[in-house]
């Protein structure tokens, strides 16, 4: 089994801001730990703490309790001096890309390299080796609003890589970009992880982002983290109320006021979905079934399925079916009208 090694861990995390209408508590007791080297994803509704924890990360936010680790070091106890060399360890994007209007493309790269004191020559090196990795060198000389969006991520993309960051943190930075300039940066980014070994962790609201790159997610909910685990196993099966609804949600719309069977939701995985899992259990059981709902996702190049169906009136030919399903060891779930 391939070691795991935490680059960040957060422990017992809180974050409560004062406001005039009292204090609101964004983050509550978070525990996670992030792998060297892994795609981790956070998904959460609007308002439910995702960016507050991402800037918990590098301390842009200051957590009001518990500890952020990073390689095993509490950020609280370290010098000041120690603070900035971790937190230029981790590199950081944005939804608005937060490029500097007045600076050209290469000198807003070059930025946080002037400001750890580089010499200008090795800065322009660096900066021009990242413009080509991130395939912009010929806009070297542009200014960002010459720049369509894609463009200016991946330009903010090269300023984060440039102190050599360990992790990158992504703040819903594909939020602000149509459908394939997000399939781009999101390729750009695995690129990144894959070739620097640079840990990625991405917060976003749409779950295509997290399907199309992230190997873990956590689902955050109301300043908690409601669950964590790998996105196969999230996907195929989300135990907590938000998961269901983040996961499930069109499935559960479209199951309700179809008469008063059971219904039960089958998984499948990337093995199963491609077998006729269906046409198997009604050639075997020799009863119909109706389908609900029915889809699929393709999750890091894995199919992954989801079907709700209706089971028949007669409770001999349910149990055929339950036995059926047992039996193929097929992942299912009776589907209660509280779950919708
Ligand atoms: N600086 C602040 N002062 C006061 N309250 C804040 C501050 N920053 C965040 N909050 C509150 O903390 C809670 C979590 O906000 P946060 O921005 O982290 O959520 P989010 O999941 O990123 O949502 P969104 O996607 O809408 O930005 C919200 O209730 C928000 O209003």
């Amino acid at each position: 089994m391939q070691s795991v090694e935490p680059i960040i861990q957060l422990v017992g995390l809180g974050k409560e801001f004062q406001t005039s209408n009292g204090p609101i508590k964004a983050l509550d007791d978070i525990n996670l730990s992030i792998e060297r080297g892994e795609i981790f994803g956070i998904i959460g509704l609007s308002g439910a703490g995702k960016s507050t924890l991402v800037r918990c990360i590098n301390y842009l936010e200051v957590p009001t309790s518990g500890d952020v680790l990073f390689e095993n070091q509490s950020l609280s106890a370290m010098s000041s001096r120690q603070q900035r060399l971790a937190r230029q360890s981790m590199g950081m994007i944005f939804q608005q890309f937060n490029l500097l209007a007045q600076r050209n493309v290469l000198q807003n790269v070059c930025f946080p390299l002037e400001i750890a004191n580089v010499s200008k020559k090795e800065a322009v090196e660096r900066a021009m080796e990242l413009l080509e990795l991130v395939g912009l060198k010929e806009r070297a000389k542009a200014y960002p609003s010459q720049l369509s969006g894609g463009q200016k991520q991946r330009v903010a993309i090269a300023r984060a890589l440039a102190t050599n960051p360990k992790i990158l943190l992504c703040d819903e930075a594909t939020s602000a970009l149509d459908p394939n300039t997000t399939k781009s940066i999101l390729g750009l980014l695995k690129e990144i992880n894959k070739n620097m070994g640079v840990t990625v962790v991405v917060i976003t609201h749409e779950m295509t982002v997290i399907e199309a790159i992230c190997d873990r997610v956590a689902i955050i909910d109301q300043s908690h983290i409601a669950e964590v685990g790998c996105v196969t196993d999230i996907f195929s099966g989300p135990k907590s109320k938000i998961g269901r609804q983040l996961i499930l949600g069109d499935a559960a719309e479209q199951v309700i006021g179809f008469g008063n069977n059971r219904r039960i939701r089958i998984s499948f995985d990337g093995r199963s979905s491609f077998e006729p899992v269906l046409s198997n259990m009604i050639l075997a059981c020799k009863v119909p079934v109706n389908i609900m709902h029915a889809e699929t996702r393709d999750i890091g190049g894995t199919a992954m399925g989801q079907m709700v169906i209706q089971l028949p009136e007669e409770e001999i030919d349910q149990n055929r079916i339950l036995n059926y399903l047992k039996t193929a060891k097929i992942n299912f779930e009776e589907v209660k009208d509280y779950d919708l």
